[in-house]
């Protein structure tokens, strides 16, 4: 073997293996050896291009065979193999020239070149020709073809606008008859890796993968569906390596191969299969569409809506997937009913759909009356017939927010709103759009104060997405406002404190029967509750400002002004006499100390929130309760579970999408906006088994008791029929103190928890007897997955997690990412009660 063939093929070597699909690897590339002809392509061994058009196809390899031979006469498999199976180059070519001429005689199709002259001296190996000639279904058949002169572009001289002539053939695709068989050698292991042959979905073990493909000069096909178009179905995974191939093949071969999948000609998309606006496509209008700035992503065969004003683009009966450039000269007319929106507000003659009318909404745009709205690529809007712009559209910070949470497109600033276009007559794919995978969507949602906020947060930290300028300055104003509702939660807990004070007193004066005098006077002595009159001024007018619930219409516009009091404030030792029994003040939030410690410099109109600021703060931001983010997951070696080709790459994208209670409208009809999320993440605290809200009738509703109910509407609703739900259990270092306080039975729907549990020291922590808080969680969680599997007859998955901990959070939204990964692979993982109970465990 050449040093150079060793190089590509890793691990290859010479000694030969029992039995045949077991053969050294060299063999197979064999014949690119011993070629000699014309410098090839790359610098690894290949088929020699040919332009499958003008030949039949099922002679192709014999055609590789025909041109090398020219040259060196010597091309093919000249190693010596005592493989019983093989054919003779001579008996194989015959086999195909007679499917050949069966396929012409079978008026097949219209040939109109004749087969190349085949000579039985070349050695091509054949024998998967032989296997793909006898497979059932899979006879080689002449394309359905005429063979016209290509131009230079590859682009066809008298391709017309009403010919959507197929101009490369198409194969059958093979019957996935027994999963898990090679193609070729027949072995059966369902799950080791096979690679597929993008044209006819044939299947092939490491083994047979190079003998039944070649050197894949138009990607991953058999060597007998090379020049053959390739099954729509598997576009996506054009360019996208395999691990079977990264396992035996060097880098530098797999990009190779990678690049002439995507770019070669043939592998290209055809024009006529993308209908715009009720019209097929020409291939001068495909070239236009992909060679605009901004052009549609991973464009497939199918049918689109256009808005050529806005850029607006979309698959036909659904909502706008992306904005492109506008002004193209593609497809007809756009219909009103293009994109199946039912909203009675139309944009550039098109009715919207209900995601699109929210994001209207939360703009501020007023679509009472069922408006027409004229809607240009720069997001310009204006009733239709009016010669007035309102305002601009993607202007609004909001809007973008909105856009990303609902999955609506949002112009890049690549894009080129003016509508300009580039000038380009090249059918090149784009290589990168092609290249972009798909984004995969959590959507986190929970009752009020289950830590949905917290838990986004903490992913953005954890994944270096860094929070925008409007973001930090909407919870700088955030933390201040409630730094203030903080400090009165304080000033009513002294004057609580100051009136227990007197009571006390006076209850030890009865006791003593003194005189009343006597005592007021010491009572004014010792009560270090009481405050001056100014800072008493201070905290009336506070409390009456939270009371009438104007903090937000005061702060942060009063900062400035109430910094120096708050200050001062801090200096007084009666504060301080409060804050020191601040455990006994429940109004006050936990996190509430975080801000209280520094309430001097938060209270200052420089100050900076840190990360961990943010993270503590209640609250994203201050306005709508929807926020998105997209992250990656950065290679961790807490990733038990995913592989590592997984881990390294970095084009998988997530997107985290976080929606309040309060956003969800009545019976979660908002929720139908979020039907394209891959997985949901509904979020329960802990903590509030013992706790209950009164409505305005004065019913008190126990709160897990109310985010069950929130539970059972987001787990029934249609739009999230088939999706991956994971149960996040938060604030799980708040039950392990609360659970030794306040037993779980506090709930009803908790009544049977009753845990055995042993005093005895050795058993106390020992894996038969975990902590009463894991025994909690684990009983909480097999209430949730038995009402889930109820409502919907799936699985539910669950994690414990502590939000304010980045390393829980980081574990919980991997389990979320494996869960997607088990639902993609389709493995028939019948995950059994110990599985689950160990990735719970795993999570805790
Ligand atoms: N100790 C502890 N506190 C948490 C945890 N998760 C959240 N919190 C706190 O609980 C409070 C509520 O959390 P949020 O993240 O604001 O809850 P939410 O889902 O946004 O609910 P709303 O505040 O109603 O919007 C905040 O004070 C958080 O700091 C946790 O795991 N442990
Ligand atoms: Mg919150």
């Amino acid at each position: 073997m050449t040093s150079f063939l060793r190089s590509i093929l890793p691990g290859s070597t010479s000694t030969s293996r029992s039995n045949d699909c077991d053969e050294d690897y060299s063999a197979e590339y064999s014949f690119a050896m011993e070629y000699s002809g014309p410098p090839l392509n790359q610098d690894i061994p290949q088929v020699v291009p040919i332009d499958v058009r003008r030949i039949p196809t099922a002679a192709v390899e014999a055609k590789i065979g025909d041109e090398n031979s020219s040259s060196s006469g010597t091309l093919g498999f000249s190693e010596s193999r005592d493989d019983s199976n093989q054919l003779s180059g001579s008996s194989d070519i015959e086999d195909i020239d007679d499917d050949v001429k069966a396929g012409v005689d079978n008026n097949y199709g219209k040939l109109t070149v004749d087969s190349p002259e085949i000579s039985s001296s070349d050695g091509v190996d054949l024998e998967g020709c032989k296997d793909e000639a006898e497979a059932p279904g899979l006879r080689i058949r002449p394309p359905i073809v005429d063979f016209h002169e290509f131009t230079q572009s590859g682009i066809t001289s008298d391709e017309s606008d009403h010919d959507p002539q197929v101009v490369f053939p198409e194969r059958p695709v093979v019957p996935d008859e027994v999963k898990g068989l090679c193609h070729r050698c027949n072995s059966r292991s369902r799950f080791s890796d096979k690679e597929v042959c993008i044209v006819c979905g044939a299947k092939y073990c490491s083994k047979c993968v190079i003998r039944a493909m070649g050197s894949m000069p138009e990607g991953r096909k058999c060597i007998t569906c090379i020049g053959y178009r390739i099954d729509e179905s598997r576009r996506g995974s054009l360019g996208k390596t395999s691990r079977l191939l990264k396992r035996i093949l060097v880098d530098e071969a797999i990009k190779h191969i990678m690049k002439s999948e995507l770019s070669c000609e043939v592998n290209q998309l055809p024009p006529h299969l993308v209908v715009v606006n009720d019209k097929p496509l020409t291939i001068e209008e495909l070239v236009s569409l992909q060679s605009c700035p901004n052009p549609p992503k991973k464009l497939r065969p199918g049918r689109f809506w256009y808005d050529k004003v806005s850029g607006f683009w979309g698959k036909v009966g659904e909502k706008p997937s992306q904005i492109i450039t506008s002004r193209l000269t593609v497809g007809y007319q756009i219909r009103q009913d293009a994109s199946n929106g039912n909203t009675k507000v139309l944009i550039n003659s098109r009715e919207i759909t209900k995601p699109e009318l929210r994001m209207l909404q939360v703009a501020g745009i007023h679509c009472e009356g069922n408006p027409y709205f004229w809607v240009t690529a720069d997001g310009s809007y204006q009733h239709e017939g009016m010669n007035y712009v309102m305002g601009k559209l993607w202007d609004k910070t909001r809007v973008k927010v909105v856009c990303k949470a609902l999955s609506l497109p949002f112009p890049s600033n690549v894009s080129n709103h003016g509508g300009e276009e580039l000038a380009s007559n090249t059918y090149e794919v784009n290589l990168k759009n092609l290249d972009r995978k798909t984004i995969n969507k959590f959507l986190l949602v929970g009752g009020h104060q289950s830590g949905t906020s917290t838990i986004f947060k903490q992913a953005k930290v954890l994944y270096d997405v860094p929070f925008s300028e409007d973001e930090r300055e909407n919870i700088k104003f955030l933390i201040q406002r409630n730094l203030y509702s903080y400090i009165g939660i304080l000033l009513e807990g002294r004057e609580q404190f100051e009136e227990d004070y007197f009571v006390e007193m006076r209850r030890r004066q009865d006791i003593a029967q003194h005189d009343i005098s006597e005592i007021s006077e010491e009572v004014d002595e010792q009560n270090m509750y009481s405050i001056s009159p100014r800072l008493k001024a201070f905290s009336d007018w506070l409390l009456q400002v939270m009371v009438s619930g104007n903090l937000e219409a005061v702060f942060p516009g009063a900062t400035q002004e109430y910094a120096p009091l708050v200050e001062e404030l801090w200096k007084n030792k009666t504060f301080q006499a409060t804050y020191k029994r601040r455990n006994e003040l429940h109004k006050l939030p936990q996190m509430a100390n975080h801000f209280l410690d520094r309430a001097v410099e938060i209270s200052r109109i420089n100050y900076e929130p840190s990360d961990m600021d943010i993270l503590y703060a209640e609250g994203i931001t201050s306005s709508n309760g929807i926020a998105s983010m997209e992250f990656s997951f950065p290679i961790s070696s807490q990733d038990t579970y995913m592989e590592s080709d997984d881990q390294s790459d970095p084009l998988l994208r997530y997107q985290l999408i976080r929606v309040h209670e309060n956003s969800l409208g009545g019976n979660c009809k908002w929720l139908e906006m979020f039907e394209d999320v891959d997985l949901v993440m509904f979020c329960v605290s802990l903590t509030i088994y013992d706790e209950f809200y009164e409505d305005v009738t004065g019913i008190r509703t126990n709160k897990m008791m109310a985010s069950k109910k929130l539970f059972e509407k987001v787990a029934t609703h249609p739009s999230f029929a088939q999706k991956n739900f994971i149960l996040i259990l938060n604030k799980f270092d708040l039950l392990e103190e609360k659970i030794e306080q306040v037993p779980l039975s506090q709930c009803h729907w908790f009544q049977d928890f009753s845990p055995v549990i042993s005093l005895h020291p050795y058993n106390a922590n020992s894996n038969n007897n975990p902590p009463l808080a894991q025994r909690a969680f684990h009983y909480v969680a097999v209430k949730f997955r038995q009402l889930f599997t109820s409502l919907t007859g799936r699985k539910l998955f669950v994690a414990a997690v502590t939000g304010l901990e980045p390393d829980s959070v980081d574990k919980a939204l991997r389990f979320g990412r494996e869960v997607l990964k088990w639902d993609e692979e389709k493995l028939t993982f019948s995950m059994n009660e110990d599985t689950i109970e160990s990735i719970e465990a795993s999570t805790t």
